[in-house]
């Protein structure tokens, strides 16, 4: 191994010195190159030369393919899949981003009165325009309406000082994740399967991965000897847990926590000194509402009270998730509970140095928070709009499930959240040898031949995470309903000649 390893570190002196460029794989960080993200990985690079290649032969009118599109379904970006934007959202911010607009004479016959007056209000807080930084927090009227949501839908106190906005979820579970991190020897308790912003990040800042396998057999539930296992494995291994990552509604798996397991997992974090990140953007995505509804980590801590009630916690929430869908403008916040002001100021200094969040997407989260108000010119349909939207992803992701569950050697736990599924496929052995020949995960295979062969492009389960020896890959049902048949009907035909292919 040293003989290796020095030949090794003999090659890389010898490229740096023969390289002409300063930047290469050896002179560039190595956690860089180390980080893997799935969700646009291996098989979206090749389904966008597949569309480059689509487009040369519409234009030159010839078929080189099998299919006449892509079909996106490996990110959760529901308005690249045609669905629209809210109304009301844009409605005020044409007005905000262009405020001469409220000089137009024919003003009030193209704008509601409501969407006139909310424009007014958010140009008085923002000195009348969007091109200016903000607070690094955030906008103060913003955090005001979030801390309002928050108790709104919890029924406890929330305090604006206590909010961060950020570009997107993404940002804020990154900064966050950057404080917690120190080396290796910090470990983050990460589900299996997990959506790879985590397991990327803790890569790209050199700490560890500590995954807690989440249950197939029992709808993907959270079961705490799970989390036990990992974190004694971890310590045995000379590394810390500093933090235990939840994501409710789960992605890639789509299930919802019922409030005793989440009891459970606030016990555990207590118990065992760790740091609650609780990842709730898909909190509006809830299909089975009657049996699981949404309740957040802020609220069962504030509701078990004593010392559970201050936990070290920080909640998640993005416009990218839910019926809003607002993905492109980049905006959330993060919530944290129980943590001291000293650390709260660090957290505040990491804000500063990318001085503040992107205005426009402050604003929206300022508008999912803070909806029309019932007997407002715009309430009846922005309700209209959202249910609409709920109601169709909820019939979406029934179809495909059923779809799914019709094809040879799979399975897929019913979608109770979120905007996924996740199927298991029981690949047979002839394929499974295949896909090793050359060089691919088993489900990576398969992904890549479905896409050849459809233009459908998912994400293979190993870019989650998976229990060793299952094969998995991840679909969105965000196809319009019109398109989602022919979708399923693309997928059955794929997976009965792939199958029949490897008997
Ligand atoms: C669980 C979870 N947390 C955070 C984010 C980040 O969201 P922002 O857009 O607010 O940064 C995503 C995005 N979902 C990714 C993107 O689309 N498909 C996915 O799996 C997510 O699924």
């Amino acid at each position: 191994q040293k003989k290796k390893k020095t030949s090794k570190k003999q090659q890389q002196i010898f490229n740096m010195a023969t390289s002409k460029k300063f930047m290469t794989l050896d002179t560039i960080c190595p956690n860089v190159k180390s980080a893997q993200y799935a969700v646009r990985g291996e098989l979206v690079i090749r389904a966008e030369a597949l569309s480059h290649t689509l487009q040369k032969q519409k234009a030159e009118g010839s078929k080189l393919l099998p299919f006449d599109e892509i079909v996106y379904c490996n990110i959760g970006n529901p308005q690249q899949l045609k669905q629209k934007p809210l109304t009301y959202f844009r409605q005020v911010l044409s007005l905000v981003e262009c405020p001469e607009l409220l000089d137009n004479p024919y003003l009030d016959k193209i704008f509601p009165a409501d969407v006139i007056g909310r424009a007014k209000q958010i140009l008085s807080s923002i000195n009348f325009t969007t091109g200016a930084y903000s607070s690094s927090q955030g906008i103060p009227l913003v955090l005001k309406s979030v801390a309002e949501f928050i108790e709104r839908r919890d029924g406890h106190p929330a305090d604006p000082n206590n909010i961060f906005l950020t570009d997107g979820a993404s940002v804020g579970v990154q900064r966050i994740l950057k404080l917690l991190i120190k080396d290796r020897s910090d470990g983050i308790l990460i589900p299996i399967p997990q959506y790879p912003l985590y397991s990327a990040t803790i890569e790209l800042y050199n700490g560890s991965q500590l995954g807690y396998l989440l249950n197939e057999e029992k709808n993907w539930g959270l079961e705490v000897s799970e989390l036990e296992k990992s974190y004694k494995e971890a310590l045995a291994k000379g590394i810390t847990p500093r933090a235990l990552v939840i994501i409710n509604p789960g992605n890639p798996t789509g299930q919802c926590l019922d409030r005793k397991n989440m009891e459970e997992i606030v016990e555990f974090c207590h118990k065992n000194r760790l740091v609650l990140l609780a990842d709730e953007v898909y909190q509006e995505n809830v299909y089975v509402k009657e049996t699981k509804p949404f309740i957040s980590f802020k609220k069962v801590v504030k509701e078990m009270g004593g010392d559970y009630a201050d936990l070290e916690m920080v909640s998640f929430h993005s416009v990218s998730k839910g019926f809003v869908g607002e993905c492109g403008k980049r905006g959330g916040y993060m919530e944290i509970n129980g943590i001291e002001s000293d650390i709260k100021a660090e957290i505040y200094k990491l804000a500063s140095i990318g001085l503040c969040p992107n205005v426009t997407g402050q604003l929206v989260v300022d508008l999912m928070v803070r909806p029309p108000a019932k007997g407002e010119p715009s309430h009846d349909l922005y309700v209209k709009e959202r249910d609409n939207i709920y109601d169709s992803l909820k019939a979406r992701a029934l179809l495909l499930n059923k779809a799914l569950n019709s094809l040879e050697g799979v399975t897929c736990n019913p979608p109770e959240g979120a905007m996924y599924a996740f199927p298991q496929i029981r690949l047979p052995q002839k394929a499974v040898d295949e896909a090793k020949k050359n060089g691919k995960a088993p489900d990576a295979y398969y992904c890549i031949q479905l896409l050849e062969a459809t233009g459908i492009c998912v994400v293979p389960g190993s870019g989650f995470g998976q229990k060793d020896g299952t094969y998995h890959f991840r679909t969105t049902f965000l196809p319009s309903e019109e398109a989602i048949e022919g979708v399923c009907t693309k997928i059955a035909d794929f997976h009965a000649n792939f199958m029949n292919k490897y008997k």
